[in-house]
C-alpha cells in the first residue's frame, strides 16, 4: 500500500462549521464520509459527499467512468486529503479538523491490477503484509503465510511461484491475501475484478466476497459494472457528476431509481411517457400502477423489460419488429400501436425491448399481446 503523503488544504485542516455538518453517528456505522469535496485544479471532482457504511457491510460505489469513484476511494484510504468535509472511522476524525495518514487507519487496499511485486515469490508477497512484531520467526511466518493462501482457496504450493506464473484470478487472490495479511477492519477494492474474463470474473468476486464476509471486514467495492455492484453489495451507491445520485440496497436501487440516468446507469429500461392520475400511470402499454407518485398529469414512466411479459388475456398489443437470441432467453424489439385508445395518453408507437425466454415464438411482424407485471416507477418531466 503506497502512501503519497498527501498534505490536508487549509479548509481539510479547519473546515468551517457551515461545511462540516453534525450527522448523527449511528453505534454500527464503522466509516461515516460527511460533506466531503475535493477538487483537482480547477475541477470540482467530489461535490459534498454523505455516505455511511455499516460495520461488516459491503458497499458497492458504481458509476460512469470519471464521476470520481476512485477518488473517493483513495480519500477513504488517506492517499488524499479532503479539500472540505470530514471522515470519520468508528466515530473518530481520520480526515477533516485532524489527519491519520493511510498507515494507521487499518485499510487494506486492492487495485484493479493487483499490484503484486513482480520480483517476489508468492509466499513473500503475502508476508510482506504481516507484523513481524506477532509473527517472528520463518516458521510462524510461513504458517501465516499458509493460512492466508488457504482463506484464499489457494494450494501453500503456489507460494514459491512467481506472480506472471498464476493466472488473472489466482493474482488477484494473492493481492487480496496480501492486503488481509494486515489484518484490515475495512477493506477497499478498487475494480478488482475488471481485467479479468467474464468467467473467471464471476467466480473470483464470489471468493473473495466469501473470505471478506467471513472475516467480518468491512468492505467497499468500486466498480463501473452495475451488474457487480448490484450482486456483491448489500448497499450500492450510484455516483454522478461527483454527487451520489441514490444509496439504497440493490434491490430497491435497481427496481426504484431515483433518476432517470440511475434508472437506465443501472441496467435495461423501458421508458414511456404517461399520464399520472392518483397512482396510475396510463401510458401505450396501459393502465400501471405507481408506487409514491411524484407528480400527477405528464410523467415518464419506467419498467425494467423482465417486467413486461407475453400474456394472451391481455387487451395490449405490440408488433415484433426483430429479436436477438442469447440461448437462455431472447431479446425482443416490439412497436407498440401508434394512437392508445384513451386520448389523454401521451406517447404511440414506441419500440421496447422486452425479454424472453422462447425465441421460437417470436417472429417479425408477428402480433404479441403484452401484460405489465409489477409497479412501475414514475419520473416528472422537468
Ligand atoms: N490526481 C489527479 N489530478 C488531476 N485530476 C484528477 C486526479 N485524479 C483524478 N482526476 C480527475 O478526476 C475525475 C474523477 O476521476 P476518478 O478516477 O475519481 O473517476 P472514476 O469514477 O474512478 O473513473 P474510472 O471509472 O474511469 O476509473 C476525472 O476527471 C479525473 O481526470
Amino acid at each position: 500500500m503506497t502512501e503519497q503523503n498527501p498534505t490536508p488544504t487549509a479548509a481539510a485542516r479547519f473546515p468551517s462549521p457551515r461545511v462540516a455538518p453534525q450527522i448523527a453517528q449511528t453505534a454500527d456505522h464503522h466509516l461515516d464520509i460527511e460533506e466531503v469535496t475535493k477538487d483537482f485544479g480547477r475541477q470540482q471532482v467530489l461535490k459534498g459527499i454523505n455516505l455511511s457504511v455499516a460495520r461488516g457491510g459491503t458497499t458497492a460505489i458504481v458509476g460512469p467512468s470519471g464521476s470520481g469513484k476512485t477518488t473517493l476511494l483513495r480519500l477513504i484510504a488517506g492517499f488524499e486529503a479532503p479539500d472540505t468535509g470530514r471522515i470519520l472511522m468508528d466515530g473518530k476524525e481520520v480526515a477533516g479538523s485532524t489527519w491519520v495518514p493511510a498507515h494507521r487507519r487499518n485499510i487494506g487496499y486492492v487495485a484493479q491490477d493487483g499490484a503484486l511485486f513482480p520480483h517476489l515469490s508468492v509466499g513473500q508477497n503475502v508476508a510482506f503484509g504481516l507484523d513481524r512484531e506477532k509473527f517472528r520467526g520463518r516458521k510462524a511466518v510461513q504458517e501465516r503465510v499458509d493460512e492466508l493462501l488457504d482463506m484464499v482457496a489457494l494450494d501453500p504450493a503456489y507460494a514459491k511461484r512467481r506472480p506472471h506464473q498464476l493466472s488473472g484470478g489466482q493474482q488477484q487472490r494473492i493481492a487480496l491475501a496480501r492486503a488481509m495479511a494486515c489484518e484490515p477492519e475495512v477493506m477497499l477494492l478498487d475494480e478488482p475484478f475488471s481485467a479479468l474474463d467474464a468467467g473467471l470474473r464471476v467466480a473470483t468476486r464470489r471468493a473473495i466476497g466469501r473470505v471478506l464476509h467471513q472475516a467480518g471486514v468491512t468492505t467497499i467495492l468500486v466498480t463501473h459494472d452495475q451488474a457487480e455492484a448490484l450482486s456483491f453489495a448489500d448497499q450500492v451507491a450510484v455516483m454522478r457528476g461527483g454527487r451520489l445520485a441514490q444509496i439504497g440496497n440493490p434491490f430497491v436501487v435497481y427496481t426504484r431509481p431515483a433518476d432517470r440516468a440511475t434508472a437506465e446507469f443501472l441496467g435495461d429500461a423501458v421508458i414511456l411517457d404517461a399520464w399520472l392520475e392518483g397512482s396510475l400511470a396510463m401510458c401505450s402499454l396501459g393502465a400501471i400502477p405507481v408506487r409514491r407518485p411524484p407528480a400527477q398529469g405528464r410523467v415518464q414512466i419506467m419498467l425494467r423489460p423482465e417486467q413486461i411479459r407475453i400474456a394472451a388475456d391481455s387487451r395490449i398489443h405490440g408488433t415484433v419488429l426483430d429479436w436477438d437470441y442469447f440461448g437462455p432467453e431472447s431479446s425482443v424489439r416490439i412497436k407498440l400501436p401508434e394512437r392508445p385508445a384513451d386520448p389523454r395518453i401521451p406517447g404511440g408507437g414506441e419500440i421496447i425491448t422486452i425479454r424472453h425466454w422462447n425465441a421460437a415464438m417470436a417472429r417479425a411482424g408477428m402480433d404479441l399481446a403484452l401484460k405489465v407485471i409489477g409497479e412501475g416507477v414514475a419520473f416528472p418531466i422537468d
